[in-house]
């Protein structure tokens, strides 16, 4: 394994309120990582620090060895980052094959000239998107909604499409926020399936905020704690489920799995 992602120090400030304060993590390559922590400990902070959305006051963020100190969302998507919003981000008056190969612009080089007068070297690239999203759509298990327009799918489906919209963009490292909320049990467990073959078969390595902690002690396979913006504990499932420092973060009673 090699070392993909490494956060040294972050801190992000609002005003008074220091959200994240003195962050130090590490995700290596092929990793599922899961980041938890009790309603406002700073686990969206610390997404929106690591992926240029809000960049961080503090601190260094390094992804295969290069900065991302400064770098712009669009920016670190091309370098292989992707995320999912705790509140789902599609474009859902467009079909869900519109919303990935929206996602895959940077993939090919776009041409003004030969897309207008649909040169062969046009017509090739469009076949190579129409490929690539057909492969995603049939991985995910969405060939059947493919032409659908996004906002008339099931909130499940919804889920599962913003998922595949950040595989399209062909990222090293997919970012989860909370890809579970809202789900029904049903739609949780075929979730839990498909984060664990983004790993198997995709090749990602993942980092998820959750809140479903059943889902988190099944398949991540080290945990990071936030607590009050501060990492309190760091360790396999089963570490964490024993650490004195969570269970009294997660008061009255601990984590329940
Ligand atoms: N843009 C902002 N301006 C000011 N304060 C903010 C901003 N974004 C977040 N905060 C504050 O930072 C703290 C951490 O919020 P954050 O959303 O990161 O927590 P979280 O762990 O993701 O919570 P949840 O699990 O409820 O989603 C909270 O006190 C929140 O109110």
């Amino acid at each position: 394994m090699s070392r993909l992602l490494q956060v040294e120090h972050v801190s992000k400030i609002f005003g008074g309120l220091k959200a994240v304060e003195d962050v130090s993590m590490h995700v290596e390559e092929g990793e599922l990582v899961a980041l938890i922590g009790p309603n406002g400990a700073g686990k969206t902070t610390l997404f929106n620090a690591l992926t240029g959305v809000s960049p961080a006051t503090e601190g260094s963020v390094t992804f295969n060895g290069v900065s991302l100190d400064k770098k712009k969302p669009y920016q670190v998507a091309k370098m292989g980052i992707a995320r999912t919003f705790q509140n789902i981000r599609l474009f859902h008056q467009l079909s869900v094959r519109e919303n990935l190969q929206a996602a895959m612009t940077h993939r090919y080089k776009e041409d003004f000239v030969s897309s207008i007068l649909r040169l062969p070297t046009f017509t090739k690239k469009e076949a190579l998107v129409n490929g690539w999203t057909d492969e995603i759509l049939a991985k995910l298990d969405l060939s059947d909604v493919g032409e659908m327009i996004t906002a008339n799918l099931p909130y499940g489906t919804q889920r599962r499409v913003e998922i595949a919209r950040a595989v399209a963009s062909d990222p090293k490292l997919i970012f989860l926020d909370e890809p579970a909320a809202g789900m029904n049990p049903e739609e949780t467990a075929d979730l839990t399936d498909l984060i664990r073959r983004l790993q198997s078969e995709f090749g990602l390595t993942v980092v998820l905020i959750e809140h479903d902690m059943s889902l988190v002690m099944n398949i991540a396979e080290r945990i990071y704690v936030l607590e009050h913006g501060k990492l309190i504990a760091e360790g396999t499932p089963a570490e964490i489920q024993n650490n004195q420092a969570v269970i009294t973060a997660y008061l009255g009673g601990g984590i329940h799995v």
